[in-house]
């Protein structure tokens, strides 16, 4: 069966990792020297984005380069998957054209048509609801800092009912952490998606919890994590929105009640004066840099396995 990254939980604990243990050897061997170049061929990834993008578009063609692979970069305006022809049509085609599809768009169910249409495995480049390739590379950030995941406590401040609030809770409960969600009335995540982070913490000893103060949220916390409080998408509402979360802000003065060696994170962009002080994304607390090199490393490790896994399944 081909195997496909759609949402954090598509990878099981054993899985993510592996993974992240592949993406690191990775990041030590850029050229693939020692780990090998699975895109050789040079194999296609088709990478479609249907929203603004820097780096994830950089991150992935640079990855599939050093893989040994061709990076296709495809402009949704001009695709217009779902306007112009249905999903199942184009996922039909790039599946005779690709190794493996990326895709950054809105409705998680058009991913999963890709995914049953195209016949090649399909990596969610950032979808409205999840935005795994991003967990992966704040879950290798966070290892290369302090060495492990389990039992490691990660606050999420700000719009937890986005992609990143989502897949916090899964891949951080996956991972064996202690994922806190602070947001205010109307931004906390699902329930269903704190509920799927607490079953899979049963398994792996990591937990979710949603805390509406945001100081008790971050208290003792190792990790504390914010986004932009304007997805794309969102810009409509962003009156609306940069009014209800302002007290969610991440400023060093919240910052300061989380551990003693807490350090930072923000996927980017990043709006400071808004959702993050510019002293504390710029200072010595914070990883951004790092989370967005390790974009590269992660999803190399992704592709790898997924191509190895659709070897797998083809013999
Ligand atoms: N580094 C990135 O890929 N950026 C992610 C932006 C996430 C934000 N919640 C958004 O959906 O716009």
């Amino acid at each position: 069966m081909t195997r496909h990254l759609l949402r954090d939980d598509d990878l099981s604990p054993a899985e993510q990792a592996e993974v992240l243990a592949l993406a690191a050897r990775m990041k030590a061997d850029p050229f693939g020297e020692v780990v090998g170049k699975p895109l050789a061929g040079p194999r296609t990834v088709a990478m479609i984005f249907d929203k603004p993008t820097l780096r994830t578009q950089s991150s992935f063609a640079a990855g599939i380069a050093e893989l040994g692979g061709n990076p296709l970069p495809i402009n949704g305006d001009l695709a217009q998957i779902g306007v112009r022809e249905s999903v199942e049509d184009v996922a039909r085609v790039l599946g005779r054209q690709a190794a493996q599809i990326v895709w950054r768009t809105n409705d998680q169910s058009k991913l999963d048509a890709m995914a049953q249409w195209s016949g090649v495995p399909v990596i969610n480049a950032l979808s409205d609801d999840f935005h795994p390739c991003q967990l992966l590379a704040d879950l290798l950030t966070i290892t290369e800092r302090k060495g492990r995941l389990a039992g490691l406590t990660a606050t999420f401040v700000g719009d937890g009912a986005c992609n990143m609030g989502n897949s916090w809770l899964i891949a951080g409960a996956t991972a064996g952490m202690h994922v806190v969600v602070s947001s205010p009335q109307g931004y906390e995540p699902a329930a269903e998606m704190v509920a799927r982070a607490q079953q899979i913490g049963e398994q792996t000893g990591g937990s979710a919890r949603l805390e509406r103060e945001v100081g008790a949220a971050v208290d003792g916390a190792d990790v504390v994590i914010t986004d932009t409080w304007v997805s794309m998408g969102k810009e409509g509402e962003s009156q609306a929105r940069l009014q209800a979360l302002a007290p969610y802000a991440l400023t060093s003065d919240l910052m300061g009640k989380a551990g003693a060696d807490a350090i930072a994170m923000h996927c980017l962009p990043a709006y400071r004066g808004k959702e993050i002080d510019a002293e504390l994304i710029d200072g010595p607390d914070s990883v951004v840099w790092d989370e967005a090199e390790n974009r590269r490393h992660a999803q190399k490790a992704v592709m790898a396995w997924l191509q190895e896994q659709d070897g797998r399944s083809a013999s």
